[in-house]
């Protein structure tokens, strides 16, 4: 699903109005249909049917206006409060006029009492994607009060002040919803940390926008979602054996740290890879093969780290980083595995796939010299710690994605940001953000799960790079969603993931 500026949402919605044949009016008719179909299935209780909706001059406006008439007849006991404004939009008049005379209507002032509802719900229809300037002068002071209130608030499209797709200035005025409610295709505000508190849960209504505009429309941005990735696993042929899946090699673990290389491990296992051997430190050697019957496992000269770099000629794919430790061995193996990985092809296996995560990625920020040998494609999976590690401190979440989508073209490779929507930058300059996870993956071994799933489906002959990783890092969150689903999200552990791969693999397989 792709994501659209504040700029081409109002295109999108001038062309759906021309392929449609129909007017702004009968738009924003359906748009405010659709929103109070939400409203009534969430807030059905007698407590929450009592409703105000702040509107201002423009159309996010006119829709607050629409949803209080279809709420009044809906039953719920409306009131309707209007910024003062020099002028209002067409359809906020029409919508103005339409309203009952039954639903109380009074105008908003800077020092004025809000009087939120207090077992109520306030819909917040003050502005939308219109918003041109941070708030100022009554509307801000508007949104402090409500802020302060504490009241449960909805808001349409947006929550008022906040930009759709860039930073505002620090401490302007912004709604904190409980709720958004949006139109059409998620806006990138909904995805960004620093944006959680005004968003709320958030939540995109279908309204019919012109499916042809947004498929012409070119963005950096796109959304993962369950559409996107139907089918995206292929499936495995009938006359297929071990060696049709890859054989992955494994680069992982330290002495107090074999976990991590035992939950990549059983991930890239799960991920339905054909062969994986794992090279491990010796102390490791019984802890791992005890664990992970069905892998192969070499053994470092070193006991408490790994030194060495063994043959690459079995492997299709190669992660490197879970558990690691940064001692400095690690530095020459990181360097030879590089060098191997750009060698030409008559000298190395046809292509070998590279996963780079954890002390792998932190030991490429205290040398950077190495990342000029990153091999075209390379997955590197930081989350924002170690990306800040390998292109120094980014100003806020904005500009952190300039950082990721300039780092990923510059090195030709993908690099997975994660976090509550990871996002995976392409050597092409796109960012896919990931829909699937929950806050009970926040827990030490996740990251090392989707390492070890990301190399299974590297090693897989019949995934591009790119797909590979997509599919990886939906397939990761997917499998956490099931698992939180049985254990909870406080009870859930990273090995609990790795129990849901299968399951969340099944899901995207293809008919
Ligand atoms: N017919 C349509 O085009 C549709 C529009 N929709 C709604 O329309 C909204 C966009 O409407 P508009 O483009 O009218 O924009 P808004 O309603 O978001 O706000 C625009 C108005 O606010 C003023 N304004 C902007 N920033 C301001 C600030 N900081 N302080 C004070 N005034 C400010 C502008 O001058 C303009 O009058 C969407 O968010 C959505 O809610 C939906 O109904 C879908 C269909
Ligand atoms: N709040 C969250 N919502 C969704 N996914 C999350 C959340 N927190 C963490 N995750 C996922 O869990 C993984 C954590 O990785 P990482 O930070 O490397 O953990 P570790 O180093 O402990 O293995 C990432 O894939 C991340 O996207
Ligand atoms: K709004």
């Amino acid at each position: 699903m792709k994501i659209l500026s504040a700029a081409q949402t109002r295109q999108l919605d001038h062309a759906t109005l021309q392929e449609q044949g129909i007017t702004s009016v009968e738009l924003m008719e359906r748009t405010a249909q659709a929103f109070t179909e939400w409203f009534l299935g969430q807030f059905a209780a007698a407590a929450a049917r009592e409703v105000l909706v702040l509107c201002g001059p423009g159309n996010n406006g006119g829709d607050g206006l629409a949803v209080a008439r279809l709420l009044h007849a809906a039953h719920y006991a409306v009131r309707v409060a209007l910024l003062p404004a020099d002028k209002q939009s067409a359809d906020w008049q029409h919508n103005r006029q339409r309203l009952p005379a039954a639903v109380p209507v009074s105008t908003l002032g800077p020092h004025g009492a809000l009087d939120a509802p207090a077992e109520g719900v306030v819909i917040d229809a003050l502005f939308g994607t219109g918003l041109s300037r941070p708030l100022a002068g009554t509307a801000a002071a508007v949104v402090q009060q409500l802020n302060q209130a504490n009241a449960r608030v909805v808001a349409i499209d947006l929550p008022s002040g906040l930009f759709a797709d860039a930073t505002q200035p620090a401490n302007s005025a912004v709604v904190h919803a409980r709720h958004t409610v949006s139109f059409g295709l998620p806006k990138l505000a909904f995805l960004l940390p620093q944006n959680a508190a005004f968003v709320g849960e958030w939540k995109v209504l279908d309204i019919g926008l012109s499916p042809s505009f947004i498929a012409e429309t070119a963005t950096p941005w796109q959304y993962t979602d369950v559409a996107t990735m139907a089918g995206a696993l292929p499936a495995r042929p009938k006359f297929s054996h071990k060696g049709t899946f890859g054989h992955a090699l494994l680069l992982a673990g330290s002495r107090g740290k074999m976990g991590a290389a035992v939950l990549a491990a059983g991930a890239c296992l799960r991920g339905g890879v054909g062969l994986l051997t794992a090279h491990i430190p010796g102390c490791g050697y019984d802890i791992f093969q005890v664990s992970q019957p069905e892998a192969m496992c070499l053994t470092d000269a070193q006991a408490d780290f790994i030194s060495e770099l063994p043959e690459l000629k079995p492997y299709q794919a190669v992660g490197i980083g879970p558990g690691l430790g940064q001692a400095e061995a690690g530095v020459a193996v990181l360097r030879q595995l590089l060098e191997a990985a750009n060698k030409p092809a008559e000298k190395r296996p046809a292509s070998l796939h590279l996963v780079i995560d954890a002390d792998a990625l932190n030991l490429l920020g205290q040398h950077r010299e190495l990342l000029a040998l990153l091999p075209e494609n390379a997955v590197l999976t930081p989350h924002p710690k170690e990306f800040e590690r390998l292109t120094g401190p980014a100003r806020d979440d904005y500009h952190r994605l300039d950082l990721l989508r300039d780092f990923a073209q510059r090195h030709r490779c993908l690099v997975l940001l994660k976090g509550a929507y990871s996002c995976l930058a392409t050597p092409t300059g796109e960012l896919h953000f990931n829909s699937t996870g929950n806050a009970g993956m926040a827990t030490g071994g996740s990251g090392d799960v989707l390492t070890g799933l990301m190399l299974a489906l590297r090693a897989h002959a019949q995934l591009s790079p790119f797909a590979a990783a997509r599919l990886a890092v939906y397939a990761h969150g997917r499998a956490g969603d099931l698992a939180a689903a049985e254990t909870g999200q406080a009870g859930l552990v990273a090995g609990d993931i790795v129990r849901f791969i299968g399951p969340a693999l099944q899901e995207l397989a293809r008919g």
